[in-house]
């Protein structure tokens, strides 16, 4: 029997623990955690913003209760605050100030990560926030019922950015969207479908200003403008959503961390340079399948999966993760977009000859009256054919087919290949001579 002490319950830290718990129970759990809440999806902050639920209530699936109910020992708004990797004990502060130390046999970390704070003027100000914890959804939500807040300045026009900015212009604000790229999404999509989203978002009412760098949050007290190197915007809010940094401050003296964004770093089985030391979900590196490398990839879907490989590996299963894709989507005002491994830009950032390969088509049979165009971008490697990345976009929903793609980039199939994998046809779904079919077959 091992003592696991896990630092960190959300998302990451909730895979594991219930892994830990259900699948092991012979091993002794200690977790803690700083907040008072366990698991909230992020996601729900913008659809409840934009009422498009009526209540937060159904956003958080784990609780303390459940987890001592399979024998965990739980400190909630408990923060760790030192971790002696050679004594293996963990130090933690709780709320009424007291000090708690546990000793561990293996140590999970599951910290998570920041919201990147920028190095500009008033960032401090009254109504500027951030939209990480479900302390700041409810912050947002209760400045949304404030008459005095008619305006919002949304700076990053990346997932967080662009979905809360939909969401203030559904509360009846006038939302601005600020970013320094030329283009929202540009992360996740090629120029040629954020075009797309960009003037969805335009002509849905929200004032985009890409490639304009904010220089100063304007105000006394409270915000009363934001100041780029193009203009001066009168608004009354504004919420920073400009990426997420892992939050390694515990470990980063003693564990190796990677690169410029200093997650820790961690091999296939989650396990860091400490052998006794695990860590998952935002403060830890993934294995890029599309770049056959380590990287950093913020994202709920690869949290849970790395909390899952942890649990295993450390109770003495041997798994290793399968790597991620990074795959992601968005739908805003009815217009989906998804995409998977790289785009473009980041392939010949990478070094790799990368190709691109696009089809526009309708959804289903031109017959069929319901129906939409799909816009499909399959990224390649022009030396070895190794799809790298796709993208699709339509007011369809289209997710699904992207899941496709993923696979196609773990398993490392070529573009060649694609042209003919056995891909169904049916009126109600799709064409005989389908984009998917399509692009492969007119790649170069
Ligand atoms: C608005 C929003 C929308 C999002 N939408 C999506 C989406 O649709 N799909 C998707 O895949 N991802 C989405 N994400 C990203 C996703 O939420 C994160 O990738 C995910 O939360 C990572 O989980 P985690 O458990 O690794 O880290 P975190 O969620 O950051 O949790 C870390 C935990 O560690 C605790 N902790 C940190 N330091 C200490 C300490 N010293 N002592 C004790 N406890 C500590 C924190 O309190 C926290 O509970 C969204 C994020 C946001 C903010
Ligand atoms: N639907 C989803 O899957 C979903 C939704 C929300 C968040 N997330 C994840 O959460 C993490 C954080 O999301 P996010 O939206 O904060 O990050 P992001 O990386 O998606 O976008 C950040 C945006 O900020 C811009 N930016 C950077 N510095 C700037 C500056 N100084 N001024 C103006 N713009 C600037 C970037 O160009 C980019 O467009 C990401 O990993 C994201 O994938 C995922």
């Amino acid at each position: 029997m091992s003592k696991i002490v896990l630092v960190g319950v959300n998302h990451a830290g909730t895979a594991c623990a219930n892994t830990l718990l259900d699948n092991y129970p012979e091993h002794e759990l200690v977790i803690f955690d700083r907040n008072n809440n366990i698991s909230y999806l992020g996601c729900g902050t913008a659809l409840w913003i934009g009422r498009q639920i009526e209540s937060p209530d159904g956003l958080f699936y784990a609780s303390k209760d459940v987890f001592e109910a399979k024998n965990a020992t739980v400190h909630i708004e408990t923060e760790v605050t030192h971790i002696d990797f050679k004594e293996k004990k963990v130090t933690a502060k709780k709320k009424d100030g007291s000090e708690v130390t546990e000793s561990y046999d293996k140590l999970v970390l599951a910290t998570g990560s920041l919201p990147i704070q920028p190095k500009i003027d008033g960032v401090n100000l009254e109504n500027v926030q951030s939209v990480k914890l479900f302390q700041d959804a409810v912050a947002a939500n209760a400045r949304m019922e404030d008459p005095t807040i008619k305006s919002v300045a949304v700076v990053g026009a990346g997932y967080i950015g662009v979905e809360i900015a939909e969401a203030m212009h559904r509360r009846g604000k006038k939302a601005y969207l600020f970013d320094v790229r030329d283009t929202s999404l540009c992360g996740y999509y090629d120029p040629e479908l954020t075009k797309d989203m960009d003037d969805n978002l335009q002509k849905n009412g929200v004032e985009l200003h890409l490639g304009e760098s904010v220089l100063s949050i304007d105000g006394e007290t409270k915000v009363t403008g934001i100041t780029t190197d193009k203009g001066t915007y009168s608004v009354d809010m504004v919420v920073l959503a400009i990426g997420f940094v892992p939050n390694t401050s515990l470990g980063r003296d003693h564990l190796k961390t990677f690169g410029k964004s200093a997650a820790y770093l961690v091999d296939r089985h989650q396990q860091t340079s400490d052998s006794d030391v695990y860590a998952i979900g935002d403060c830890a590196t993934v294995f890029s399948n599309a770049l056959q490398d380590t990287a950093y990839i913020a994202l709920a879907t690869n949290a849970v999966r790395s909390g899952i490989v942890a649990a295993h590996n450390i109770a003495g299963t041997v798994i290793e993760s399968n790597g991620v894709q990074g795959s992601n989507g968005i739908s805003i005002f009815g217009y989906n977009m998804v995409s998977t491994g790289l785009t473009l830009r980041a392939a010949t950032e990478a070094g790799f000859k990368a190709m691109v390969t696009e089809f526009e088509d309708l959804q289903r049979p031109a017959f069929m009256k319901e129906n939409h165009s799909v816009k499909i971008r399959i990224v390649y490697d022009g030396e070895t054919r190794r799809i790298l990345g796709a993208q699709m976009a339509s007011y369809e929903d289209i997710s699904m087919g992207i899941h496709m793609f993923s696979l196609a980039i773990e398993q490392k199939v070529t573009i060649d290949h694609l042209k003919l994998v056995d891909i169904f046809f049916l009126p109600h779904f799709n064409q005989p001579y389908n984009y998917i079919t399509m692009a492969a077959i007119s790649a170069k």
